[in-house]
């Protein structure tokens, strides 16, 4: 028998958690896992803010990947909410990941982790990542000393931006997964709402041409996205900054980086979506929107 979403005779379907500190390169994973871009990532640390999931099939099997905001000591509101979202996403897995950056990664920051994770009943897998970059006796010493702390299950060493190694990972994970249906059509890559995964896209725009002119402290927010009569679609998005001598910076030189932003963004997001799309965007400055009840429902977080 079979079904749309279920076209193989022997299905099996999982959940697998990528949990680790903010930049280790989880997104990255997730996409290179995928197949495709799910999610978005920068250099930035604490790009991902919701728990975001990412589907990968290999035979009979799919996989949903729950990419997980980066964990790390939070301040403020949005960040305990990023950390709580990101244990919530580990819940009920059946297997967790855990990424590491073995260049960037700080001792100190791991030890709470893996000690939060010693906890978990659910069989954990240590992937050190970016062995493109790492160099290899350092490498090799973190993951003994992590191992000594904690008994993963298996090690795998990946550069999550070349591919290297990530497929004997995901022979491994496609191992682990339990039989069962699949969860969701062959053809979906992730859970995104199309209304999210365009302000995601917007965000990614606003990381990339602003470099580190730009502090953490901003967001995109949705404000509408209609389906228009002759196929395409128009969104309309704030950007919000969180002091007034930031909005000069967003705008550019007679509107010049707006613009630019949102060429990039709606070009992308145009090709995600195979549809023509309108993108309006204008900015706002609001001190406290990293207290705003209703900007982290938008963002898929519970406050
Ligand atoms: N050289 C190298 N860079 C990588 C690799 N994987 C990720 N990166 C880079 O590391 C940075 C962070 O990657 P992300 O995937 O956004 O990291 P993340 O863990 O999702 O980050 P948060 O959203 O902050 O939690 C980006 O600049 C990536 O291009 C890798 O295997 N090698």
């Amino acid at each position: 028998m079979s079904d749309e979403k279920n076209p193989k005779s022997d299905p099996k379907c999982g959940v697998v958690a990528v949990i680790g500190a903010p930049n280790a390169g989880k997104s990255t994973l997730v996409n290179q896992l995928v197949g495709q871009k799910v999610a978005i990532t920068s250099a930035k640390a604490q790009t991902t803010r919701a728990r975001l999931m990412g589907i990968a099939l290999h035979g009979e099997t799919q996989i949903i990947l729950v990419d997980t905001p980066g964990i790390f000591a939070p301040r403020r509101k949005l960040d305990r909410a990023m950390v709580t979202s990101a244990w919530e996403g580990a819940e009920d897995a059946d297997a967790i990941v855990l990424l590491v950056d073995p260049i960037k990664q700080r001792r100190h920051e791991m030890i709470p982790l893996v000690e939060a994770l010693m906890k978990r009943p659910e069989r954990k897998i240590l992937v050190l990542n970016k062995v493109d970059k790492a160099v290899k006796e350092p490498l090799l010493a973190l993951a003994q000393e992590l191992t000594d702390m904690l008994a993963f299950e298996e090690v795998y060493f990946v550069s999550a931006l070349t591919g290297d190694g990530v497929d004997e990972l995901k022979d491994h994970l496609v191992s682990l997964m339990p039989k069962g249906v699949w969860h969701y059509p062959e053809d979906q890559v992730s859970d995104a709402s199309e209304r999210l995964l365009a302000t995601e896209i917007t965000r990614e725009q606003l990381y990339k041409q602003l470099h580190e002119e730009l502090p953490y402290d901003s967001a995109v927010r949705p404000e509408s996205y209609t389906q228009k009569k002759d196929g395409s679609v128009e969104v309309r998005q704030q950007i919000v900054v969180g002091r007034e001598s930031q909005k000069p910076i967003v705008l550019g030189k007679g509107g010049s980086m707006i613009k630019s932003i949102g060429e990039a963004a709606r070009k992308e997001l145009s090709e995600v979506l195979g549809q023509k799309v309108h993108l309006f965007l204008h900015v706002k400055v609001d001190e406290n929107w990293a207290e705003d009840k209703e900007i982290f429902e938008e963002m898929g977080l519970d406050f």
